[in-house]
């Protein structure tokens, strides 16, 4: 049902309410693989509940990372420009984007989350075990999801979960902080259309993003053709995004979901989301294997390493289809 329709002067949008699918990870009766399966061919994206994440892991890293951004400016810029890790306040990325929001965009790995600790909190040995505890519950997760991905398609999980649990895998986490945008008139985020953006529309380049947020409303999929999908989404909860990585290793049977922010202009209430980005080693090769090319169907994209997609994406613009660049002719 299409529920209201934007015009801009660039081009229709449509914002369409779906169901969008819920995946009970508890359900042990229901084939939880086949729905994910399903989820990720026709979205991309699927939420799930009851994944095991306890509450209070969920709930200590959202009160620190509040606790981070109502710092001053200068605290938060002590942690270092995001170039491309760091602090970032308004700019995205390093080719020009913008949105409506500050962030922390971290390493994952101990060493970097140590070093980040000491700039980020006043007891960096606590902070330091929230985050690593956060990082390690959700990777636990992101790997069971993959398990089942990998289960319903018929390869063995370890194909997918080592890329996630190997220890020189180059996953990131990010804390994206959207205060309410009360003068819309002086926001420079508008991308085209009416109302400022948060976060523009892109897809996600590793192989797949778990996010959760506090429940404060933004993020949108889009299903194509300019049709846009409001995730509403209860702070229990983890969506799960299929990143471009999956898409390739599929063979364009998952499809990497575009998805954006729009600015927080119609809550009082702060946005707040966590975002865990699985990627692998660097130097993985990313294919489609054997066992998944069906019959009659030719590889769509070039192998590539991980490392030169990384390079492709960085010196690139948020919103780039960056996989065009790999697809064979
Ligand atoms: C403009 C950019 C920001 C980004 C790197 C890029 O050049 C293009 C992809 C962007 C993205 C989107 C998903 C994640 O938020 C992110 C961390 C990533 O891996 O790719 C961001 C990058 C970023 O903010 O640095
Ligand atoms: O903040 C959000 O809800 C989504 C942001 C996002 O898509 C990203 O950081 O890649
Ligand atoms: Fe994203």
């Amino acid at each position: 049902m299409v529920v209201a329709t934007q015009m801009s002067p660039i081009r229709t949008e449509k914002i369409r309410e779906i169901k969008i699918p819920t995946i009970d990870l508890s359900d042990k009766e229901s084939k939880v693989s086949k729905l994910i399966v399903e989820a990720c061919e026709e979205y991309g994206f699927f939420k799930v509940i009851n994944h095991g994440v306890p509450h209070h892991i969920i709930k200590t890293m959202e009160d620190e990372s509040f606790d981070f951004f109502h710092k001053t400016l200068p605290e938060k810029q002590r942690v270092g420009s995001a170039n491309p890790f760091g602090y970032g306040n308004k700019n995205i990325g390093l080719s020009g984007d913008t949105g409506e929001l500050e962030y922390l965009l971290l390493q994952t790995n101990q060493k970097a989350i140590d070093h980040n600790s000491k700039l980020i909190s006043n007891t960096p040995s606590t902070f330091s075990s929230i985050i690593s505890g956060y990082v390690e519950a959700v990777r636990g997760l992101a790997c069971e999801i993959l398990g089942l991905m990998a289960n319903g398609i018929g390869v063995p999980p370890s194909l997918f979960v080592t890329l996630l649990t190997d220890h020189d895998s180059d996953s990131l986490f990010r804390l994206n902080h959207y205060p309410p945008v009360t003068d819309t008139s002086s926001s420079s985020s508008f991308h085209g259309g009416n109302t400022p953006i948060g976060f523009g529309d892109h897809s996600d380049p590793q192989i797949l993003t778990l996010l959760t947020s506090n429940g404060v409303p933004g993020l949108q999929i889009s299903l194509g053709n300019g049709v846009w999908v409001p995730v509403n989404l209860d702070p229990q909860a983890f969506c799960v995004i299929v990143g471009d990585l999956l898409q390739v290793m599929t063979n364009g049977r998952f499809k990497s979901v575009r998805h954006r922010v729009m600015a927080n202009i119609s809550s009082r209430e702060r946005r707040l989301s966590m975002l865990f980005f699985g990627g692998p080693p660097p130097q993985t090769t990313i294919t489609c294997p054997p066992q998944l090319l069906k019959p009659n169907k030719s590889p769509l994209y070039k192998p590539f390493t991980w490392a030169d997609y990384k390079s492709h994406t960085y010196a690139h613009r948020l919103g780039e289809t960056r996989l065009d660049h790999f697809k064979l002719p």
